[in-house]
């Protein structure tokens, strides 16, 4: 048996030409989706992901303004732009891209940002309107996950979900999106035992790691969908999953690949927010 390979760059195609149209109507009544991106440094990886957003962003019509500042710059100065762009009724959604540098704390970046412009999802605020399976804005990447799933009339209900990978921004809300669509899920991470055996009996296997090659076909259960969050960069300069993709795929039933899997989703579901926000500020929702 060979997968069919989910190709999440063809979902967020086609959800960003529906957005485009939602723009379009949303700005004949004078209202434009608003999101601002600040990037502190200058990681490559993290210009990489914001030129993506941004390029997204134009293609569907969204406001999006890009902040960058320097690595120097202190928590207090940080909180203070968040504080402004919290009380600016045309930015809708605040994305602080993450990691930040060592001298600001995360959580308090985090929980300065107004719930209602969390576009991320990270704020405690949604993170328990999730978990007590409230309409909220989801965490996107868990969010596209779900969404690339129900692309393919893949039932969630009663199957066995495995997590590779515990992370506040992909494993725990992954985990806790699928519960919601009543899943089994289990979670593994760095300190579990026997995990193979785990893997071996997912009927839906999330691996979100960071480690290239860390599953190969073998793991796998035969027929299993296997969604690959993973992103690393190899030796040669190019991108590369958690799994290994070809011994996966004739194991698996479905597989997305890296790339134009689970990022492009990511990107998309950012935007989902960020319109769905824009909304509800105009009370159209
Ligand atoms: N495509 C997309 O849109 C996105 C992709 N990513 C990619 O997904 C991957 C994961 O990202 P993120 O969740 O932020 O990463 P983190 O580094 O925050 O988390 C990695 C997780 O993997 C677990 N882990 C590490 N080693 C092992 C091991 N040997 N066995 C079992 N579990 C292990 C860790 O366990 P423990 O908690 O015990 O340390 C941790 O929970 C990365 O490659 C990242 O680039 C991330 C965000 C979005
Ligand atoms: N506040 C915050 N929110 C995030 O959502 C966030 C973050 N910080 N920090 C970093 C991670 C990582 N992340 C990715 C998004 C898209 C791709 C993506 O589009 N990847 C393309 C390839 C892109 C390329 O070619 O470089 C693909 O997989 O096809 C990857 C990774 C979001 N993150």
């Amino acid at each position: 048996m060979s997968a069919e390979i989910i190709y999440g760059s063809e979902l967020a195609q086609k959800m960003r030409d529906e957005m485009k149209e939602e723009v379009t109507a949303l700005k004949e009544k004078n209202i434009v989706p608003g999101l601002v991106v600040i990037l502190i440094g200058e990681d490559p990886a993290s210009m990489s992901y914001v030129k993506g957003k941004q390029k997204a962003s134009d293609y569907v019509g969204v406001d999006s303004e890009l902040i960058t500042l320097p690595e120097k710059t202190t928590q207090e100065e940080l909180l203070e732009l968040i504080d402004q762009l919290n009380n600016k009724s045309s930015v809708n959604g605040i994305l602080v891209q993450l990691p930040l540098p060592d001298h600001i704390y995360e959580q308090a970046i985090i929980e300065a940002i107004s719930p209602e412009k969390d576009v991320d999802g990270f704020h405690p605020v949604n993170i328990g309107r999730m978990m007590t399976g409230k309409d909220t804005f989801y965490p996107c990447t868990p969010y596209g996950i779900i969404k690339i799933l129900q692309s393919k009339s893949i039932e969630i209900e009663g199957k066995h979900a495995v997590i590779i990978g515990r992370s506040n921004i992909v494993g725990k809300p992954v985990g806790q999106l699928l519960l919601n669509e009543n899943a089994t899920v289990t979670y593994c991470h760095s300190r579990t035992k026997d995990m193979r055996s785990y893997i071996k009996n997912a009927d839906i296997l999330i691996v979100a790691v960071g480690r290239e090659h860390f599953i190969t076909g073998e793991d796998i259960k035969e027929g299993a969908i296997v969604i690959d969050v993973g992103v690393n960069r190899t030796s040669e300069g190019t991108l590369t999953g958690d799994v290994e993709f070809d011994s996966a795929k004739e194991i698996a039933s479905y597989i997305t690949p890296v790339p134009k899997g689970v990022g492009p989703m990511t990107i998309t579901m950012l935007l989902h927010n960020t319109i769905k926000s824009a909304k509800k500020a105009n009370n159209l929702l």
